[in-house]
């Protein structure tokens, strides 16, 4: 089975890939929404996506491509911690403060906001399609003073060396991924796990009040457990917005049903995104 993900090799999602997935033939590819068209056009029989960082909230691009774009369902779900280091190349490593650029993913980038303004204050950084990619620069350009941020294993696969370590701004940076597949994978297989969620996208009637809070209501009364509720654009106008939804139960006969049928009778649109197992590596 091929997985396809965000390369090139090293990213963070390459690091997620390797947990679940071990001795999976990889498939890289430049972005997020490339990585998930190939499973659209069966290029590989899953992707395994960025979705959310507990320092910089949600991955825009993976929910909107998700919603408005590719109809995957989500089979899986994978968290894994995030260490983020600063690294150059091995001829500028003694004068890695000097370096007069920075570059990485714009979530990496976010999560070390504090340590950049400290240490670096006034170098300009550029954000680029993965913290990989950005260390992989890195070691095409040693003529360049610029530094990558990105994981340990980048810095082995581009032979670079870490001038700084654990960077991020808080200890506790994790980031969730989805999987996503039309061959209806298990999950619970390939991690072990058993705790499930289910994703819900939810748009409301126009001209109701109080509709999100009879949402709301309909899954309280049930019991049932939110662990996320996001509001995305729906790129019809200002103040138009849906909302996706994650409980924290698997999806059962009588109370998510239920639940969706309530929301239908309110005049909501209501979409399964999918029920799937949650791993935490
Ligand atoms: O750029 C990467 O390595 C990715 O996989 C995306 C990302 C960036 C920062 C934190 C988690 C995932």
């Amino acid at each position: 089975m091929k997985v396809g993900f965000l390369g090139p090799k090293a990213t963070f999602t390459e690091l997620a890939v390797k947990k679940v997935f071990p001795g999976f033939e990889l498939e890289p590819y430049r972005t997020i929404p490339e990585s998930m068209d190939a499973v659209v056009s069966e290029k590989v029989e899953l992707a395994v996506v960025p979705v959310e960082n507990t320092l910089e909230g949600t991955v825009n691009i993976t929910l909107d491509y998700l919603t408005h774009v590719v109809q995957l369902p989500i089979v899986g779900e994978i968290t894994i911690p995030i260490k983020q280091h600063l690294m150059v190349h091995p001829d500028n490593q003694e004068m890695w403060q000097d370096v007069t650029k920075v570059y990485s993913h714009s979530h990496a980038i976010a999560q070390c906001h504090k340590f950049l303004h400290n240490q670096f204050h006034g170098v300009p950084y550029e954000s680029v399609s993965s913290t990989a990619a950005a260390a992989k620069m890195v070691m095409d350009h040693p003529e360049q003073r610029i530094a990558a941020i990105a994981n340990e294993l980048a810095a082995e696969e581009y032979e670079l060396s870490i001038v700084q370590r654990d960077i991020h701004d808080f200890d506790h940076n994790h980031t969730r991924f989805f999987v996503l597949s039309e061959k209806g994978i298990n999950f619970e297989e390939f991690s072990g796990s058993s705790h499930y969620k289910t994703t819900l996208m939810v748009t409301l009637p126009t001209d109701k009040a109080g509709t999100l809070h009879m949402v709301l209501s309909a899954f309280a009364w049930r019991k049932i457990n939110l662990s996320k509720i996001e509001s995305r654009p729906m790129k019809t106008g200002i103040g138009n917005y849906f909302f996706i939804i994650d409980l924290e139960m698997k999806l059962d006969d009588v109370l998510i049903p239920g639940a969706m049928a309530e929301l239908e009778a309110l005049g909501c649109g209501v979409t399964l995104l999918g029920s799937y197992p949650s791993k935490m590596v």
